[in-house]
C-alpha cells in the first residue's frame, strides 16, 4: 500500500480517536411527568449535593444507550419503570467533561419511592411550584423548558377534555 494512503488512513483513525476521547460523560436525568406535574427528588448523598433537588437519573455507562441508562437508574433509585421520550432543554455543563441531559419520561409501572439511599424525599410539582425547592445549580438551566412542557401538557389535556365534552351526544348541535 502506498505510504500516502497509509498516512491518510492513520489520519482518519486519529480523528475518530480524538472525537471519541472528547465525548463527554452524559448524566441522563428524567423529567418524569404526570399530567401537569413533574417529579423532583432530593439528594441524600454525596454531601456536596445533599439537600439539593434534581431530576432523578445517573451516568450513562460505556456502551449503554441513553434511554436504557435512564430506565435502569429510575428502577434502581425509585423503583419505577418508565417510558423515555424526547430531550428537554439544553445539555448543561457539569464540569470535568460531563453534561446533564434531561429526557421526558412517563411512569409505566410502580410508584416512585426512594430506594438506594440516593434520595430522601420526592415531590410532584406543578409548573408554578417549581421554584419551591432548592434545585442543584445545573438543573436551573432546564427549568424554563420544563415549565413550558408542563404548560403544553396541561393545554393538550384541556383541549382533549373540551373535545370529549363537545362530542357527547347531548352536546351535539
Ligand atoms: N441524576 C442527576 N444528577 C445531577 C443532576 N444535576 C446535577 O448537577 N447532577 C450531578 C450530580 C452528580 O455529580 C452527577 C450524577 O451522578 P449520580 O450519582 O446521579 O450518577 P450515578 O447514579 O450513575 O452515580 P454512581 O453510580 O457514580 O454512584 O450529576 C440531575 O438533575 N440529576
Amino acid at each position: 500500500m502506498p505510504a500516502r494512503r497509509i498516512r491518510a488512513g492513520a489520519g482518519v483513525l486519529l480523528g475518530i480517536a480524538t472525537l471519541l476521547a472528547r465525548e463527554p460523560l452524559v448524566v441522563v436525568a428524567g423529567v418524569v411527568v404526570d399530567a401537569d406535574r413533574v417529579l423532583a427528588a432530593r439528594r441524600a448523598a454525596p454531601s456536596a449535593h445533599a439537600g439539593g433537588w434534581e431530576f432523578p437519573g445517573g451516568k450513562v455507562e460505556p456502551g449503554e444507550e441513553e434511554d436504557a441508562a435512564l430506565v435502569r437508574e429510575l428502577r434502581e433509585e425509585l423503583g419505577i419503570t418508565v417510558r423515555v421520550g424526547e430531550r428537554v432543554g439544553p445539555d448543561v455543563d457539569l464540569g470535568g467533561s460531563a453534561v446533564l441531559r434531561c429526557r421526558v419520561a412517563t411512569v409505566r409501572s410502580g410508584t416512585p419511592t426512594p430506594q438506594a439511599g440516593d434520595h430522601d424525599r420526592i415531590r410532584w410539582l406543578k409548573g408554578e411550584e417549581l421554584t419551591e425547592v432548592d434545585w442543584l445549580p445545573a438543573d436551573l438551566a432546564v427549568l424554563p423548558d420544563v415549565r413550558a412542557l408542563l404548560a403544553a401538557t396541561a393545554t393538550a389535556a384541556e383541549n382533549r377534555a373540551e373535545r370529549a365534552h363537545d362530542d357527547r351526544p347531548d352536546n351535539a348541535g
